[in-house]
């Protein structure tokens, strides 16, 4: 067991404790969003497959850390007194991690999942009777403070513990509740959102080094763009196309590209592709969930 925990100050004994069962790309977010927006580490537990993931987890957060190749029962340690567990394993694994939690879990501790695919039913099949349950769609902006979540709750959630949940969850991003139907365009907009604007720059590199720059000029040059077009939208009221036409001088040189990208289709290439995400959720709860 690689338990590398120590954080010594006293904790906000009123924070809910979370303990992040799986702590990849989308847990290890949430969990560092959270920890930057002054949580303790305190409050905090974690859990990862590897030793190694613990360890560099641990030495990075001041979170304690339980890897599950090394002690059996991990996830159980890490869910013993927690308030609102986080299940962040891939969707395959989800409902085992249910089964695996089952008996450790207090009856008032609010189990959150934020796989893609696995619905509420199913987990409520796989935990206690009674056990609240929400369902959460992220992204990993949040480990920036700038996460987008969808959050539903479960038959037994009550209002307060969905509170609770979107309370946590606000501290790392923005919260919109939705019902469980609509998750399949959350996942296609937000969920998967944030590599369709980093193929975007990607691209823009790509093609800044074919017409002649230096890979690490374009890199810089894409890279600027796109996070610095992504504050001026953050701000309050700002309008993608208001935005977009303030660049776009008549007859200039922004027209000829934005009907490049009309022209070649990529009003329906975008709706298709958050379709195709929306659909592969669907096609995951058929596989995973029956
Ligand atoms: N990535 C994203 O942008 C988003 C992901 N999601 C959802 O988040 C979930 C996780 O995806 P993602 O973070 O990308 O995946 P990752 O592979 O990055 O993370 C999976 C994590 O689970 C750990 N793990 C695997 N098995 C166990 C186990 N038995 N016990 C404890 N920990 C375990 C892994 O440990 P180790 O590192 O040691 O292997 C790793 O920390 C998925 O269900 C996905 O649908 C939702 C929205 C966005
Ligand atoms: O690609 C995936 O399946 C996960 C869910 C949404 C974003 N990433």
């Amino acid at each position: 067991m690689t338990d590398t925990s120590a954080p010594a100050e006293t904790a906000d004994a009123t924070a809910p404790v979370i303990a992040f069962l799986g702590t990849g790309s989308m847990n290890g977010s949430i969990l560092r969003g959270v920890l930057a927006s002054g949580v303790s580490a305190d409050r905090m537990r974690a859990t990862t497959r590897s030793e190694e993931s613990a360890q560099k987890l641990a030495e990075e957060t001041g979170v304690q850390v339980f890897a599950s190749d090394a002690d059996a029962a991990a996830n159980t340690r890490a869910v013993d007194g927690a308030d609102v567990v986080l299940l962040g394993v891939k969707p395959y694994a989800i409902l085992e991690l249910c089964d695996e939690i089952s008996e450790a879990l207090s009856p008032g501790t609010v189990v959150v999942s934020v796989a893609a695919g696995i619905t509420l039913a199913a987990m409520a099949d796989h935990l206690p009777q009674g056990q609240p349950i929400v369902r959460s769609m992220p992204n990993t902006p949040s480990s920036v403070g700038r996460g987008v979540f969808s959050v539903t709750g479960g038959e037994h959630t009550s209002q307060e513990q969905l509170d609770t949940v979107s309370g946590l969850l606000s501290q790392v991003g923005t919260v919109v509740n939705v019902p469980e139907e609509q998750i399949r365009a959350v996942t296609g907009v937000s969920g998967s959102g944030p590599a369709y604007v980093f193929l975007l720059a990607e691209m823009m590199q790509k093609a800044g080094q074919k017409l002649g720059l230096d890979p690490e000029v374009a890199r810089v040059l894409a890279k600027e763009t796109v996070s610095g077009a992504g504050v001026l939208l953050s701000r309050e009221d700002a309008d993608a196309e208001a935005l977009r036409k303030a660049v776009t001088s008549p007859n200039g040189t922004t027209e000829q590209a934005i009907n490049t990208f009309l022209d070649g289709g990529i009003e329906q290439l975008v709706a298709d592709a958050v379709a195709a995400s929306a659909n592969r959720g669907d096609a995951m709860e058929q596989e995973f969930c029956g």
